[in-house]
């Protein structure tokens, strides 16, 4: 069994995974973490995610249980996993992220850190999305110029980040596909006298609300057709079991930084 530490444990992530954890036969959970004065300290991870004790209470520290661990899984926030992945290397343990909304910066430690732990970063962790990832980069370099490409996610009213991790991923593989680079023709939203489409613009929209799991569809519209793929996520479980594969794939890895094409083998 390899043992698994959640971190995040009581975040809507972090509770299915815990939840799903104790029902794989492969996984078993060892530590779940919080933040620091979190009212889920000292509370039972089984009771927090399924109302049934499993016996591991919620710390409020990942250096207090790493050394139980046989890999980590964050689903938290930017700083707590920047946090979370330096403990991580000092101790030399893989370890899976979910966490979306990094700057750049801090992706870029994450690399750094990368070349002493393998790493699984990746904003999505279900099959759908990831094989979508391929499609959007195929798509995109079949219909090239004609074509113009704009993304919308949709979310539920309580995340924080905009545009969303995918969203964002799915704009950087249509730019591959179009053999330009994002940063220089992402546009987010649009107000006022702005003004004719560039034709190599790739639009990213963001809309929340409700209790949307996470929707996203990248449209290819061109003069007289539009072409729209759509992934639409209806469980969190989806990205939960990603994330126990993910776990599963990383745990005998020489350090590097993968993403979830390198662990569903899609690259
Ligand atoms: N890659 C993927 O497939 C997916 C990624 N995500 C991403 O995962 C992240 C979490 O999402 P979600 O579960 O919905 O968010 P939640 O806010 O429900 O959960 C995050 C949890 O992390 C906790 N946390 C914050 N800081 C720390 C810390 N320093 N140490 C330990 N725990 C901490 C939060 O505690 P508190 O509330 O007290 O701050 C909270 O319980 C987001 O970035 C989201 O975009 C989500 C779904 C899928
Ligand atoms: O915050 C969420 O909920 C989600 N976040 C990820 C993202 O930002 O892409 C993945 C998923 O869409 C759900």
């Amino acid at each position: 069994m390899i043992r698994t530490i959640v971190c995040g444990a009581s975040g809507k992530m972090g509770r299915r995974i815990c939840a799903l954890v104790g029902e794989d036969k492969d996984l078993t959970l060892v530590g779940a973490v919080e933040a620091k004065g979190s009212s889920a300290i000292g509370q039972d991870a089984g009771v927090l995610a399924t109302g049934v004790a499993n016996g591991i209470a919620v710390k409020d520290d990942l250096a207090k249980v790493i050394e139980e661990g046989e890999v980590v899984i964050d689903f938290t926030a930017p700083d707590a996993t920047l946090h979370h992945v330096r403990i991580a290397s000092d101790h030399k343990k893989p370890i899976v992220i979910g966490t979306t909304g990094l700057h750049k910066d801090q992706i870029k430690e994450i690399e750094k850190l990368s070349v002493i732990i393998p790493i699984v970063l990746a904003p999505n962790m279900s099959l759908g999305v990831n094989i979508l990832f391929k499609l959007v980069e195929e798509v995109a370099r079949t219909l090239k110029d004609d074509y113009d490409i704009e993304i919308v996610e949709m979310h539920h009213r309580f995340k924080a980040d905009a545009p969303s991790g995918t969203a964002l991923k799915l704009a950087e593989f249509a730019a591959k596909g179009i053999g330009e680079d994002l940063e220089n023709i992402a546009i987010y939203g649009r107000k006022g006298l702005v003004g004719q489409r560039n034709s190599k613009e790739i639009g990213i929209m963001s809309l929340r609300g409700g209790d949307v799991v996470g929707d996203h569809t990248v449209i290819f519209a061109g003069l007289g057709e539009r072409v729209e793929l759509t992934h639409k996520a209806s469980s969190r479980d989806t990205f939960a079991r990603g994330a126990l594969r993910a776990a599963k794939w990383v745990v005998d890895k020489v350090p590097g930084l993968y993403s979830m094409q390198d662990v569903l083998g899609l690259k």
